[in-house]
C-alpha cells in the first residue's frame, strides 16, 4: 500500500489528491524523534514550513520518492541530503505570492496606522484617539528590496497607492524595472531615501543579517521596515534597540530567525511602533488551497511514476541522459556561477557557446544548467532545472545559444559563456578533460587553465613588475592562503588576468585595498 505521511497542516483539498492513489496519514505537531521513527513507513512526505525535514530524517526514509513542501521555501529541507538518496523535492513556487504580498501590504498600514496596538487598548477599555496619529503612505517612497515575485506585486500596488517606489535587486534588468516603472538604487542609497522598506529576498549567505544595526543607523528616523520575506535577513537584536532608542520609527515581522520565536526574544519586549505576525504570509484560505492543490498533485503524479512540474532538485530528464551528462552539466553551472560573480548580476543578455564536441549534445540541459548556475546567487535555493529558464525570462534576461561544431579546442569540445549587461560583459570558457575533471580554460580574451575550486579570486590587471607580489603579500598578511595562482597575458606588459585558488574567502575590507593596487583594473572574489 503506497503511503503519504502528511505532517503540517495542509488544506484539505490536497488532502483529497493525495487520496486518490495513497493512504493518507495527517500527523502534525511530531516531534524530530517521532517523525524519525515513523518516517521509514512512507513512499511520500508533505510538509509546510514546521517540519524539519534533517539529513537524520532521510537517512530513516528507506521507502520514501518525494518530499512536498506545500509553499515555497525549502530552507527546512535538507535538500542535498535528499538528492544524494534520490529523494525528489517539489515545491509551489507561485501558489502563495499574492498572500505573502498582501500580508506584507497589510503590516505596512498597520504599522502606519498603529491598528494593532489601538485596537489592544480598545480591549483594555480606552478610548484614545491621540496616542495613535499615524502616516498616510500616499506619497511616501517605498523602498522595495528584492523586485521578485512578491515584490513586484507589492510595488505594483503601492503605486496604486500613489507611493513612488524605489527597489534593490542587483538581478533585475534595468529594463525590467522600467517596465515596472520602478527606480533601481543602491542598497545604501534605499535606506537613506525610503519612508518605508519591504524585504522581499531570499535567505542566503549573502543576505544573512543584511539589515544590520549600521544599516538601520541610515534610515530616517520616520522609516519603518518590513520583513515578511525570511527570518535571519534582519538582526533582530538590533532592530530592537534602534526602534526602542527612537533610531527608527517602527517594524512589521512576520518571520524570525528561529521559529518559533523565543518568549525571551528581545522583539516580544518592544512596546511601541512593531507589528509581529506568526509566519503568517502564505496563510490564506486561498493560498493554501493553491500550495496543496499544486503539491498533492505533484506527489500523486510521481507516485504514478510520472514528472513532477515544480522540482527542486533534479531536472525534467531522463535518469539516462542525466548520468551521462553529469560532468558537462557541472562546467556548465559552475561556469553560469563564476560568470554572473565576474559580472556582478546585471545581466541583460547571455550567450551560451556550444563548441566541438559539446555542440553535438543536447543543448536544453546544458543551457539550463548555465542559467541555474547564473542565478544561484540572486536566487539560491530556489532555483533548480525546472524553473531556471522561466526565472531568467521573468528577469530579462536574454538567452543566446550559438553551436559551433567546427571548433577544436579541446578534444572533447569546449562551452564559453558571455555575459553582456548594465556593468560591461565577462566571458568564461571551459572544458570536461579526459579524466571528468573540469577546467576554466579562458577568461574574457586571456588563456588559462585552471581547475574551479571553492573560493577564487580574479584580478584583470596591467602585466607589470610587482604586481603579483604585492598581492601575495596582502593576501599572507591577511592570513588568506593561496593554493594555487595562474596569470594570463596575450602580449607582453598589456592587460592581463591573474586566478587565484585560496583557502579562505576574501574579507570586504581586503577586497577594497586590492582594488587600490597600482595596476589593478578589476578584482572579484568568487565563492563556486
Ligand atoms: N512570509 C511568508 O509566509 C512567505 C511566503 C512566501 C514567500 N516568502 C519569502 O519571500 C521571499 C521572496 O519570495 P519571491 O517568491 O518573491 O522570490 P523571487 O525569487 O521571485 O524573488 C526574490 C528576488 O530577490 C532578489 N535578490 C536575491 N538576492 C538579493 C540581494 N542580495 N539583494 C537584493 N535582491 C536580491 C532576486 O533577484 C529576486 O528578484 C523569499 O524569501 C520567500 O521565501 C515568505
Ligand atoms: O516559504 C513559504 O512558502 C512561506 O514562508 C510559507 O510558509 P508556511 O507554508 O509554513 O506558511
Amino acid at each position: 500500500m503506497t503511503k503519504v505521511l502528511v505532517s503540517d497542516p495542509i488544506d484539505q483539498a490536497g488532502i483529497d489528491i493525495l487520496g486518490q492513489v495513497a493512504q493518507v496519514d495527517q500527523r502534525t505537531g511530531l516531534s524530530a524523534e517521532e517523525l524519525k521513527s515513523i518516517i521509514g513507513d512512507y513512499d511520500a512526505l508533505m510538509i509546510r514550513s514546521g517540519t524539519q525535514v534533517t539529513a537524520d530524517v532521510i537517512a530513516a526514509a528507506d521507502r520514501l520518492r518525494i518530499i512536498g513542501r506545500a509553499g515555497v521555501g525549502v530552507d527546512n529541507v535538507d535538500v542535498p541530503a535528499a538528492t544524494q538518496r534520490g529523494v525528489l523535492v517539489v515545491n509551489s513556487p507561485e501558489g502563495n505570492t499574492i498572500a505573502a504580498a498582501e500580508h506584507a501590504l497589510a503590516l505596512l498600514l498597520s504599522l502606519s496606522r498603529h491598528v494593532p496596538q489601538a485596537h489592544g487598548s480598545m480591549r483594555a477599555g480606552a478610548w484614545d484617539r491621540k496616542k495613535y496619529v499615524g502616516n498616510e503612505l500616499y506619497k511616501k517612497v517605498l523602498g522595495v528590496v528584492g523586485l521578485g515575485k512578491i515584490g513586484s506585486h507589492v510595488a505594483r500596488v503601492a503605486k496604486a497607492m500613489g507611493m513612488e517606489v524605489i527597489a534593490f535587486d542587483p538581478f533585475i534588468s534595468a529594463d525590467r524595472a522600467q517596465q515596472m516603472q520602478v527606480r533601481l538604487t543602491t542598497l545604501e542609497d534605499l535606506f537613506r531615501q525610503a519612508d518605508y522598506i519591504t524585504l522581499h529576498i531570499p535567505r542566503t549567505p549573502d543576505t544573512e543579517n543584511l539589515v544590520n544595526a549600521e544599516l538601520l543607523r541610515s534610515m530616517k528616523s520616520t522609516a519603518r521596515i518590513v520583513n515578511c520575506a525570511r527570518g535571519g535577513i534582519v538582526d533582530e537584536a538590533a532592530l530592537a534597540e534602534a526602534i526602542e532608542n527612537g533610531v527608527i520609527a517602527g517594524a512589521g515581522l512576520d518571520v524570525y530567525a528561529s521559529e518559533p520565536l523565543s518568549e525571551d526574544s528581545p522583539l516580544r519586549a518592544v512596546e511601541r511602533g512593531l507589528v509581529l505576525t506568526p509566519h503568517l504570509g502564505a496563510s490564506t484560505e486561498e493560498a493554501q488551497e493553491n500550495v496543496a492543490t499544486d503539491v498533492a498533485e505533484q506527489i500523486r503524479d510521481v507516485l504514478l511514476g510520472l514528472p513532477a512540474r515544480s522540482a527542486v532538485n533534479i531536472p525534467g530528464l531522463s535518469a539516462e541522459i542525466m548520468e551521462r551528462l553529469k560532468p558537462h552539466l557541472q562546467l556548465a553551472e559552475t561556469l553560469g556561477l563564476l560568470v554572473s560573480q565576474l559580472s556582478g548580476g546585471q545581466v541583460q543578455e547571455l550567450e551560451v557557446r556550444l563548441q566541438g564536441e559539446f555542440a553535438l549534445h543536447p543543448s536544453q540541459p546544458l543551457m539550463v544548467a548555465a542559467l541555474k548556475g547564473l542565478l544561484t546567487n540572486a536566487l539560491g535555493d530556489r532555483i533548480n532545472y525546472v524553473n531556471a529558464s522561466l526565472e531568467a525570462k521573468g528577469r530579462g534576461i536574454h538567452v543566446l545559444e550559438v553551436k559551433d561544431d567546427a571548433s577544436r579546442d579541446f578534444a572533447g569540445g569546449s562551452l564559453q559563456l558571455t555575459t553582456r549587461g548594465g556593468q560591461g560583459g565577462h566571458s568564461v570558457t571551459g572544458a570536461v578533460f579526459a579524466d571528468g575533471e573540469l577546467r576554466v580554460t579562458n577568461i574574457d580574451e586571456f588563456p588559462v587553465n585552471v581547475p574551479p575550486s571553492r573560493h577564487m579570486l580574479f584580478t584583470r590587471h596591467r602585466d607589470m613588475p610587482g604586481i603579483i607580489g604585492h598581492l601575495g603579500s596582502l593576501l599572507g598578511e591577511h592570513n588568506v592562503n593561496i593554493a594555487s595562482m595562474q596569470v594570463g597575458r596575450r602580449i607582453v606588459r598589456g592587460d592581463a588576468v591573474m586566478v587565484l585558488s585560496i583557502d579562505d574567502p576574501i574579507p570586504p575590507a581586503l577586497l577594497a585595498t586590492i582594488h587600490g593596487i597600482n595596476g589593478i583594473q578589476e578584482a572579484h572574489p568568487v565563492t563556486l
